[in-house]
């Protein structure tokens, strides 16, 4: 990674490399087991500085949870995928990741806009709002209907001051044990405010604020608006993720000579020497006396696929998500102490979430957003129209006179009727996402579907309000294996694709530090507050004071 600045805002922290050699002095060899945005990190990473690294992924499409996939529709081929994302200028790392395959400018455009639309008629906007801190919190309160005066003059400073005076990873630790739900009450923050712009960012984390940390909606609020001049405008990948982001750099990975396996891992072992020197050649695809999977003195790991088969590692990088992780853990004895395995057991998963996919036979209005964030539209959460943005849909909605639209539904927790004893009821689901849909965007109600894709699936993680040091890392008790993900702890102000990108890259540095080898720099977000907060609040208080007792 460069030591150039990574985006516009002059405060970016930068995390410098640890030194080393620039390639390791013996050979060594790293599994990565998961080839979704952290996999992926930890694989550069290592392959960059000369490990010898095998990517096992069970999927035919790298990407994970940003995967993309080709399905046949009544139309012919199109693409459906694991859900609308959006691409933050404050994520870093994600784009360090990302310039493998290209210039992210090129490969991703900007969204001019993302309103909030609420049910009661609120609608909030973040275009033409400054970039920089505090001009963009003033400029969004000013122009917002949801903060009138009255209702600021309720909010309580303490609590506002502990959103705004900020040092991470303090500020996890300092709301351990309190959901962003309780967080907002004791904010008193106007309730319409409350609503739009906090709990939006609560369910995008697919949870329920009585269930999410109130630190990780602390930390988002600073990496978005006061911690950082990147701005809340974010870009999306000029066409659906594979095209895009995952082939190119899986193809950017392969020339880096890493190994890529269609496999899924059943679970990791530990053995010194005795290396099954033929089977490991073998999946490698090479032979010679030389490779650096056959050196049968080295202490080693092994890593067991599904077909049996079992891979010698130097190192291996558990990528594998919230769900799948804590599994292959639970059924590797070999790996870890008591305590971390019973930290790895307590991962938790958000509820299930629902990217509903639909091609109508015409299209909605020329005037709406690629992106619209709703509140209080029963289990609907987000409506985007593609064609706004993403080629493929473009070239379909055109050819067809139609639109490509997508719809996610989170958190479908049993309080927004989708949900039966047994799990997610998906003909109710689709009929009140249909019915919301016509009330956010009335014209849809003349149109028909003739393609849908529905996808419910529960592999989110939940933050929840566990004290912030019991959940794990990206050390484990093991010198040589590492964990990877968006639920991985970091110490940096950031979340979900940021943080799958920045633990990735850090558990090849920590693994490349093992080794002796130099690793990569990283960047954040500003971790403490830009501004004196404590001193404006005590001079706001003072005038209160001042001005209740005249
Ligand atoms: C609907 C939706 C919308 C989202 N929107 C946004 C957004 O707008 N902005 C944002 O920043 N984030 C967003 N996210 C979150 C984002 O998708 C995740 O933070 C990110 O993709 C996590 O990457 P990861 O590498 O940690 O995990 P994953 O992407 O889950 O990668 C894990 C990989 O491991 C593989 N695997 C599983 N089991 C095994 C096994 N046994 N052996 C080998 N491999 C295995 C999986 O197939 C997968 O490819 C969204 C998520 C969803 C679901």
């Amino acid at each position: 990674m460069t030591v150039e600045q990574p985006g516009r805002d002059p405060l970016a922290r930068r995390l410098p490399a640890a030194p080393g050699a620039p390639f390791p002095p013996v050979p060594r060899t790293a599994t990565v087991v998961g080839g979704g945005i952290a996999g992926l990190a930890a694989a550069f990473g290592l392959a960059e500085r000369g490990v010898r690294v095998r990517l096992i992924e069970p999927a035919a499409e790298l990407g994970g949870r940003v995967r993309s996939w080709k399905v046949e529709s009544e139309s012919g081929a199109v693409t459906m995928s694991r859900g609308f994302h959006a691409f933050f200028r404050q994520y870093y790392n994600l784009r360090a990741l990302l310039s493998r395959a290209g210039d992210p400018h090129e490969l991703l455009v900007p969204v001019d806009d993302y309103p909030v639309l609420s049910s009661n008629g609120d609608r909030d906007s973040f275009a033409a709002i400054p970039r920089t801190p505090p001009w963009n919190f003033i400029s969004f309160v000013a122009r917002s209907r949801t903060f009138s005066l009255a209702g600021l003059s309720r909010v309580d400073l303490d609590a506002a001051l502990s959103l705004l005076d900020v040092d991470f990873p303090r500020t996890f630790r300092d709301h351990d044990g309190v959901s962003a739900a309780e967080f907002l009450d004791r904010l008193r923050f106007p309730d319409r405010a409350r609503h739009l712009a906090l709990e939006v960012f609560a369910r995008s984390f697919f949870a329920d604020p009585r269930e999410f940390s109130a630190g990780e909606l602390i930390a988002m609020f600073h990496s978005y608006f006061l911690g950082s001049a990147e701005g809340l405008l974010f870009d999306v990948p000029r066409d659906d993720f594979d095209r895009t982001l995952w082939g190119p750099l899986g193809a950017a990975l392969e020339r880096l000579g890493v190994e890529r396996i269609t496999a899924e891992v059943q679970r990791v072992e530990c053995e010194s020497g005795d290396v099954d020197a033929a089977a490991n050649r073998a999946a490698a695809g090479t032979d010679g006396e030389g490779s650096p999977f056959a050196d049968p003195a080295r202490r080693e790991w092994r890593v067991v696929l599904d077909d049996g088969s079992r891979l010698a590692a130097d190192g291996v990088v558990l990528a594998a998500g919230p769900a799948a992780t804590p599994r292959i853990v639970a059924a590797s004895p070999d790996l870890g102490d008591s305590v971390w395995r019973r930290r790895m057991s307590d991962v938790r998963l958000a509820p299930p979430f629902a990217v509903w996919r639909i091609w109508t036979d015409a299209p909605v209005e020329a005037a709406r957003p690629a992106f619209l964030g709703t509140a209080g539209f029963g289990p609907l959460d987000n409506v985007t129209v593609l064609e706004r943005y993403e080629e493929g849909a473009r070239r379909w909605a055109e050819a067809h006179d139609g639109s490509v639209l997508e719809l996610h539904a989170y958190a479908l927790d049993g309080t927004n009727g989708a949900v039966g004893a047994d799990g997610v009821d998906r003909e109710a689901l689709r009929s009140a996402l249909r019915e919301e849909l016509g009330r956010v965007y009335p014209e849809t109600r003349r149109l028909s579907i003739v393609h849908e894709e529905l996808l419910v699936e529960r592999d989110c993680a939940l933050v929840g309000t566990e004290p912030w040091d019991e959940r794990p890392e990206v050390t484990t008790p093991e010198s040589t294996v590492k964990l990877a993900g968006d639920w991985v702890r970091s110490a940096l102000p950031i979340a979900l694709m940021e943080r799958a990108a920045t633990t990735g890259w850090t558990a090849a540095n920590e693994l490349l530090r093992e080794w002796g080898v130099a690793g990569h720099d990283l960047w954040s977000v500003p971790t403490r507050a830009r501004h004196d907060w404590p001193g404006a609040a005590r001079r706001i208080k003072r005038k209160l004071r001042r001005g209740t007792r005249s």
